[in-house]
């Protein structure tokens, strides 16, 4: 099979197929919301599809807390998986690369090719660590901007994210108001409430209490891994349901370890948390987990804008909130607010509540419902 007829079957197959992640490198110094300034960052990213002559059909993506700018296609045949949307992005699909040229990177402060606080302070030449500022969710669009500033696209199509990626859309909208036709945020929230902050504290001091967190100056190999697994194994446990984990594990034993009274792994549920917390730590950096829960509870549009009114005032883009039944971390009615408060600001806005039994993670799992509405709401 030759190139073109391989791009034609993963064409028809609806798959985005083999990509690379670039590097953007912004060689100024950039200063955040907190004051504090690095003197250059760099952004990994990916791009799918083609941009138009008129470079009007760019769609920006924006990950969650734990995602990165590979959210669809694989890099390599020897691929487990593909990206982390590849059920939403590629040809044919709700996100169609046909029609749309696809860009996504890794967050400001994140672990996956994107400077952050592993990466090495050309400064002082030791890795910045603790000593990287503070970020918040509009440091990750300002830097985000700066990225589409290089391609010269004039205005976004449209930008798309569920939870902190859904904050990062919000904050878009209000930010760059002329620069945005169309918002997609779901299963997000305006402001986190008092218990997802709460959980948020849990899972930090999982890792500041683990001795090889050492302040934040550890070496990459020798990590908090322990308080790092914890802490993910506790906020996926918010990132499902009650009934999606009953019907899932139940109360059967993991197979192997039927024996009674130990302290051993007993339920398979405990089997696949400890999993989930394991294989997390292979992928994701514990100082960054600290910076990024800490973006998400200091996200507050109200705050911020005396009023989510006021905040959602600014925007000039049609918007579509998806709220999911079962999140609980966050709420259908997180999300509606931002669609009320938009209504009652003159703006277009539509809410969509789709009933799906998964929890917070619904987002990213197949939805027909989320998908047709996905289609009609960008075409
Ligand atoms: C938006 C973003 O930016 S994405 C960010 C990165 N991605 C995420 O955070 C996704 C995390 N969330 C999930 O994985 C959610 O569970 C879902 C709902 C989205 C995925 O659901 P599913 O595809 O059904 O995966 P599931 O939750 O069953 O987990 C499967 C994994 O658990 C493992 N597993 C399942 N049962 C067990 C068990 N009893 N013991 C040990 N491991 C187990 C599977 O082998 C599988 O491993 P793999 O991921 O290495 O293939
Ligand atoms: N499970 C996703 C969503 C969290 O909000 C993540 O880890 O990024």
């Amino acid at each position: 099979m030759n190139a073109s007829e391989e791009d034609q079957r993963l064409d028809e197959a609806g798959e985005v197929g083999l990509v690379e992640p670039l590097d953007f490198h912004y060689p100024q110094p950039f200063t955040f919301e907190s004051g504090q300034t690095i003197p250059e960052f760099t952004l990994r990213y990916e791009t799918y599809g083609r941009l138009n002559a008129d470079k009007s059909n760019a769609i920006l993506i924006a990950h969650a807390l734990t995602g990165d700018h590979h959210c669809a296609g694989i890099h390599s045949l020897r691929d487990r998986k593909p990206g982390w949307w590849n059920n939403m992005i590629g040809p044919g699909k709700p996100i169609d690369t046909k029609r749309f040229f696809v860009i996504c990177s890794n967050c400001i402060g994140g672990c996956q090719g994107s400077t952050g606080p592993a990466s090495i302070n050309p400064e002082t030449g030791e890795p910045y660590h603790l000593t990287f500022p503070f970020v918040n969710i509009v440091d990750m669009v300002r830097t985000q901007k700066l990225l589409l500033d290089s391609f010269e696209i004039p205005h976004l199509y449209a930008v798309v994210g569920g939870s902190m990626g859904g904050m990062q859309v919000l904050q878009w909208a209000i930010e760059y108001p002329d620069y945005i036709h169309r918002i997609l945020p779901m299963a997000t929230t305006w402001r986190q409430n008092s218990q997802a902050i709460a959980f948020d504290e849990v899972g930090r001091q999982a890792i500041m209490q683990d001795p090889a967190w050492n302040q934040g100056n550890y070496e990459p190999s020798a990590g908090p891994n322990v308080g790092l697994a914890i802490a993910r194994m506790m906020a996926h446990i918010t990132y499902l349901s009650d009934t999606s984990m009953d019907r899932k594990f139940g109360r059967r034993r993991q197979a192997g370890h039927d024996s009674k009274y130990s302290f051993d792994i007993e339920f398979e549920v405990e089997s696949y948390l400890r999993y989930q917390g394991e294989s997390f730590t292979n992928r994701f950096d514990a100082n960054t987990y600290l910076y990024f829960t800490r973006a998400l509870g200091y996200f507050d549009l109200a705050g911020s804008y005396g009023s989510l009114d006021k905040a959602v005032a600014q925007m000039k883009c049609r918007a579509l909130v998806v709220g999911f039944t079962s999140d609980w971390l966050f709420p259908p009615a997180q999300n509606r607010d931002v669609v009320l408060a938009m209504l009652r600001q003159g703006k277009e806005a539509s809410y969509l509540q789709i009933d799906l039994d998964l929890g917070h993670d619904s987002f990213l799992v197949d939805s027909p419902e989320l998908f047709e509405l996905t289609r009609a709401f960008l075409s």
